[in-house]
This record gives structure tokens, C-alpha cells and sequence, in this order.
């Protein structure tokens, strides 16, 4: 029998899971690894890091699997998204830390292109707006602060990737530079429509096409694993950004399908087909996938902290011993106390974009406990979800019926309860909640023939838990405009 191997990078993790053909998991294994903040509101990671803790794992979970690497029919690739990562392309070595999606060192230089006026010009070639959480940027200032790396990527001497292009050149032997049009699409300079590299916006960061990876199908066989790694060459046939995998992985397949991944962030990702829609509201338009020769849009709501504030009680405020604890302490207290958090600490994504607003406590009295912040953090979580929600239905004109869900936090019953409170449809978990994983291994699994095709997957989806709100609209409505209240007086903090 043969099985697939999932790497799922994410921020605060990387994982390796051995999926089976009905796409159950078999084996997973989970490595934290630093997170390294060199100043406030900078975020990095060690790239070597990342690519021994994913090694790591995928060793493992082999072995907890009980079978052999040529057992593996393929591998499939997932990563945190627009991290940047930039290396030395003969020694292999980075040329600085990866600097994090979350990372806000580069707000200056997004500012400056708003001033200039090109909000409009990035929004139409990209889809996206303009953020320091995409890439472009992100490539830019490394190229402006590392010596000797401009002219060095000018002669294509150092490469470009996101992490699915670093854990791939790695994986085999720094033979193929390559990411997927997902990936690509999260970096402002791929031109979404036309499907390349945009020269312009190249041009106006001022980043040598030399360093860019080659754009691929998420469901194709980009190479095979050095054999030295596993002993044996093992296919690598899957690779998408983590948010349009985890759509895949719950078979989305059909326009107006949307899903929400509860990890680190937020992300609610609605498949628009064939058809890129252009958001009024603040959403990203990005591409979902490409397969069998045609490629697939969504529209996105990024919220950057959601899990992270979970994290952040336990390692950061030390009010809980673990993100399980949460759920028992936020049931304790009846309600929130009047008391709200919006965790904007690294500014806030979808729908303010706003670089500038930063977190905070609000409605505080003497009668606050624990259980109230711990509850209003967990509540932050929905709120912001149901945000992304409302400029959802009114940008694609498509009324959400019920919300699929999935991530680490899906877990916790007493957040999912209240996510269909707060937005008064219900939600489904599914069985298996490692999607953004399986997403990946049904991409590397029909590359090689390992499934059929997309009918075949859909048909594997199954429910755990449906959620149904239960909460009254006056209360659902008192709670959410209280929510935007204490949103609206986080906005814009940094800059004051
Ligand atoms: N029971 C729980 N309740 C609330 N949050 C949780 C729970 N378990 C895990 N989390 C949060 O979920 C996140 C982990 O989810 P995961 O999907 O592994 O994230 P990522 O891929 O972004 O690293 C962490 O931020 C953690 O705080
Ligand atoms: O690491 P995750 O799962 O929180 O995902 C991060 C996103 O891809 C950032 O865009």
C-alpha cells in the first residue's frame, strides 16, 4: 500500500503528515521553532530552522507510520505564506533571516507607493493591496540592507523563494527553483491575471527578475528528493500556499464556497472559479490554484493574529499554562463582562489595513478576571472572522450559508459555539481538521495518479460537529457593534 506525505510549514510550526488513500491521517509529527523578534513589530525565522525542523518531522512521521520512504507515492508542500527568504545560490547558505509575513519593518516603503499613488495600479496587477505582509517588499529591503546582495541578484547569483521554493530547493539538492501561482500570487509583484512576474512592479522595487523562482501548477511533479535525504528519490507533486491549500483540502471545488483556517491567523478563503472578483472592501483577490491546465481564483480575508493572541496568554501575559485551557476558563464566566480585546499587534489585515493600529483591552473594571480576557480573546477570534464575512457577501453578492471550518483552534467548542452566535449561520467542522496538510496531499496525489480526480476527493469530505448559532440577534448585534466600538479605538495607535 502506498500513502502520501504532506510538509506543512507554518509560523509557529513545522509538521509532516502521512495521509492514507481515504485521506486519513496515519501518522503526523509537530516540531515548534523560534520565533526571533529583533525589534517591535519585526518578525524572522532561521531558515536553516525551518528546513532542519521540516526534515525533522517528515523523518519521523515515516517512521511513526510504520512504513518505508518507498512507500511514499508523493510529496506534497504547504507553507506559511510571503515569508521571504533569500540565499546564497552556490553555497546554499540565506543571506539573511527569513523575514515573517507578520513583519512590519517594511511599512515605511508601502507608504511611500500609497503617497505615489500606485494603490490602484498594485491592486489590478496583483489583486492584492499594498501591505508589508506581502513579499515584494519584504525582497526589496533585503536587497537595500544586506551588502553585496543587489549585485549579486542581478547576476542571479542569490535566489528568491517563499519557504514552498526553499523547502523545494532543499529537498532536491538545490536542483529546482520553483513555487506555485498560490505562492506566487501572495508576493505583489506576480501579475495575476497575466500569470508572470510583473516587469513594472519589478521595476518600481527595483528587484532583478534573476532571483525569481519559475511559476508552476500546484498539481504537478516539480522534481524529485536528492537521494541522500531519504535514501530513496520520492516525487514532489503538490505545492500551494497553506490558506488555498486547506480550501483544496475541504473541497471547495464549487464557486461560492468558503472555508476559515483558525492557526495562527485567521484566513477565509471563498472560491470565485475561473472568474478573479475585484473587492471594494478591503479583500484580497488571489489565485487558489492552478490544475490540469486552468487556473482558479478566491477572494481573501487576511486577519493577522488569532491563534497568536491564544499564544500570546500563555507565553506573553502567562495567564494559562496551554491553548486547551482556554475553553474551561472562557465557560466559567457567563458572559465577557463587557470587556473586548482586539489583538492588533502587528497592525490589522482585512477589512482595515491598517499598518498602525496595535492591540488592546478595553472595558476593564474592578470586577475583570482572567476568565473575562482569556474569554475576550477568544471572542476577538469570531469577531474579526465575522468582519471578513460581511465584505465577503456584499463584494461577491453571495450570502454565506454556513461556514466550513478548520485549523488548530477548531478544537476549542466554546470558540466555534460562539462563532456561529456571532454570525448567526452555522458552522461545520470536519473530521479531519488537518486540511491545510491534506489540501497539499491531494494536490501531489492527482499529480501522480495516486487519486482520480477532484469528484473522487470531494466525496471524501466528511462532517464531525455542525455548530448551530443559538444566541438572540439583539444580543448578536449589542456584542458585534461593541466589537467595532473598541476596533475603531485601536486604529492608527502607532502613528500618534
Ligand atoms: N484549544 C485551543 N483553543 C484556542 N486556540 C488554540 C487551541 N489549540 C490551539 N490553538 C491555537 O491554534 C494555533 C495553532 O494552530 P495551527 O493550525 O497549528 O497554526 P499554524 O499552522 O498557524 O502554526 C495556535 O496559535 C494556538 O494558540
Ligand atoms: O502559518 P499559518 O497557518 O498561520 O499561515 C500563515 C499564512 O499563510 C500567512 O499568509
Amino acid at each position: 500500500m502506498k500513502y502520501v506525505l504532506s510538509l506543512d510549514q507554518g509560523t509557529t510550526s513545522s509538521r509532516a503528515i502521512v495521509f492514507d488513500e481515504k485521506g486519513n491521517v496515519v501518522s503526523k509529527v509537530n516540531k515548534e521553532f523560534r520565533q526571533i523578534y529583533p525589534k517591535p513589530g519585526w518578525v524572522e525565522h532561521d531558515p536553516m530552522e525551518i528546513w532542519e525542523s521540516q526534515i525533522e518531522v517528515a523523518k519521523k512521521a515515516i517512521e511513526e507510520a510504520g512504513i518505508k520512504p518507498q512507500d511514499i507515492a508523493a510529496i506534497g508542500i504547504t507553507n506559511q505564506r510571503e515569508t521571504t527568504i533569500v540565499w546564497d545560490k552556490n553555497t546554499g547558505k540565506p543571506v539573511y533571516n527569513a523575514i515573517v509575513w507578520q513583519c512590519r519593518r517594511t511599512a515605511p516603503i508601502c507608504d511611500e507607493l500609497k503617497e505615489k499613488g500606485y494603490s490602484e495600479f498594485i491592486r489590478e496587477r496583483t489583486g492584492l493591496v499594498i501591505d508589508a505582509y506581502f513579499s515584494g517588499t519584504k525582497i526589496k529591503w533585503i536587497l537595500d540592507n544586506v551588502e553585496g546582495v543587489r549585485e549579486k541578484a542581478e547576476k542571479g547569483e542569490v535566489l528568491f523563494g517563499t519557504v514552498d521554493t526553499w523547502l523545494i530547493w532543499n529537498l532536491t539538492g538545490g536542483r529546482v527553483h520553483v513555487t506555485d501561482y498560490s505562492n506566487a500570487s501572495r508576493t505583489m509583484i506576480f501579475n495575476i491575471h497575466k500569470l508572470d512576474w510583473d516587469d513594472e512592479i519589478l521595476e518600481l522595487l527595483n528587484i532583478p527578475r534573476a532571483m525569481l523562482p519559475q511559476v508552476m501548477p500546484s498539481s504537478h511533479v516539480y522534481g524529485y528528493t536528492a537521494k541522500d535525504i531519504f535514501g530513496v528519490e520520492i516525487p514532489i507533486a503538490g505545492d500551494a500556499g497553506d490558506q488555498q491549500a486547506a480550501l483544496f483540502g475541504q473541497a471547495c471545488f464549487q464557486p461560492g464556497m468558503l472555508k476559515n483556517t483558525y492557526g495562527t491567523g485567521c484566513f477565509l478563503l471563498m472560491n470565485t472559479g475561473e472568474k478573479a472578483f475585484e473587492s471594494k472592501s478591503g479583500l484580497l483577490t488571489t489565485i487558489a490554484w492552478g490544475i490540469n491546465g486552468k487556473v482558479y481564483y478566491a477572494l481573501e480575508g487576511s486577519i493577522f493574529i488569532t491563534g497568536a493572541a491564544v499564544q500570546w496568554l500563555r507565553d506573553g501575559l502567562r495567564i494559562i499554562s496551554n491553548a486547551a485551557e482556554t475553553e474551561e476558563l472562557a465557560t466559567k464566566v457567563p458572559d465577557n463582562g463587557g470587556v473586548f480585546f482586539v489583538p492588533a499587534f502587528v497592525g490589522l489585515g482585512a477589512p482595515y489595513w491598517d499598518m498602525y493600529a496595535r492591540g488592546l483591552i478595553i472595558g476593564i473594571t474592578r470586577g475583570t478576571t482572567r476568565e473575562h480576557i482569556v474569554r475576550a480573546v477568544l471572542e476577538s477570534i469570531a469577531y474579526q472572522t465575522r468582519d471578513v464575512v460581511e465584505v465577503m457577501e456584499k463584494d461577491s453578492d453571495i450570502k454565506v450559508e454556513t461556514l466550513r471550518v478548520d485549523g488548530g483552534a477548531v478544537v476549542n467548542n466554546f470558540l466555534m459555539q460562539f462563532q456561529a452566535d456571532i454570525l448567526g449561520i452555522p458552522v461545520e467542522r470536519p473530521v479531519v481538521n488537518e486540511t491545510t496538510a491534506l489540501g497539499a496531499a491531494y494536490l501531489a496525489g492527482l499529480a501522480v495518479g495516486y487519486w482520480k480526480d477532484q469528484e473522487e476527493i470531494a466525496s471524501l469530505w466528511q462532517l464531525d460537529r455542525r455548530f448551530e448559532p443559538s444566541m438572540n440577534s439583539e444580543e448578536r448585534e449589542r456584542l458585534y457593534s461593541k466589537w467595532k466600538e473598541a476596533v475603531s479605538r485601536s486604529l492608527g495607535w502607532e502613528k500618534r
